[in-house]
C-alpha cells in the first residue's frame, strides 16, 4: 500500500480566524505576523527527537517552518511563503500538529 498525495492550495485567514484557532493552542503566539513557538526540552537527544518528528511531517505535508535552535531551546516559526508569508490554515494545523509532538517530550 503507498499513499497517493494531492496538493491542495493554502488559505490565508483572518486575524479574527487566526485568533479562534489560536484558542486551542495557547503557548503559539502570532509575532510580526509569524505563527512562533518556543520551547526548552530536558536535553540534547531529546530536542532532536521533537525535530525528527517535526521534519518528517513537514516533508510529508509539504509546509516548511523555520527552526532555529541551540542545544535543547527551539524555536519554530510558520508562514506560507506563497501568500506572501502571510499566515495561512496549514500554519495553524501544522502547529497543532507539533504541539501534539511537544507532548510527547519531557521539558525543561
Ligand atoms: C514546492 C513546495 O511544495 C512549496 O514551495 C512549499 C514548500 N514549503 C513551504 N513552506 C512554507 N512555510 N510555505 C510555503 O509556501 C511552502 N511552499
Amino acid at each position: 500500500m503507498y499513499n497517493k498525495l494531492t496538493k491542495v492550495a493554502p488559505i490565508a485567514l483572518s486575524a479574527a480566524e487566526i485568533n479562534k484557532k489560536l484558542a486551542e493552542i495557547p503557548s503559539w503566539l502570532v509575532v510580526n505576523n509569524v505563527l512562533t513557538r518556543d520551547i526548552r526540552f530536558k536535553d540534547y537527544e531529546t530536542t532532536w527527537a521533537f525535530l525528527n518528528q517535526v521534519a518528517m511531517r513537514s516533508h510529508l505535508w509539504g509546509h516548511h517552518p523555520t527552526i532555529t535552535t541551540t542545544y535543547s531551546q527551539v524555536k519554530l516559526e510558520l508562514t506560507t511563503h506563497s501568500l506572501e508569508n502571510k499566515v495561512s490554515d496549514i500554519d495553524l494545523k501544522l502547529a497543532k500538529r507539533y504541539e501534539r509532538y511537544v507532548n510527547l517530550y519531557e521539558k525543561n
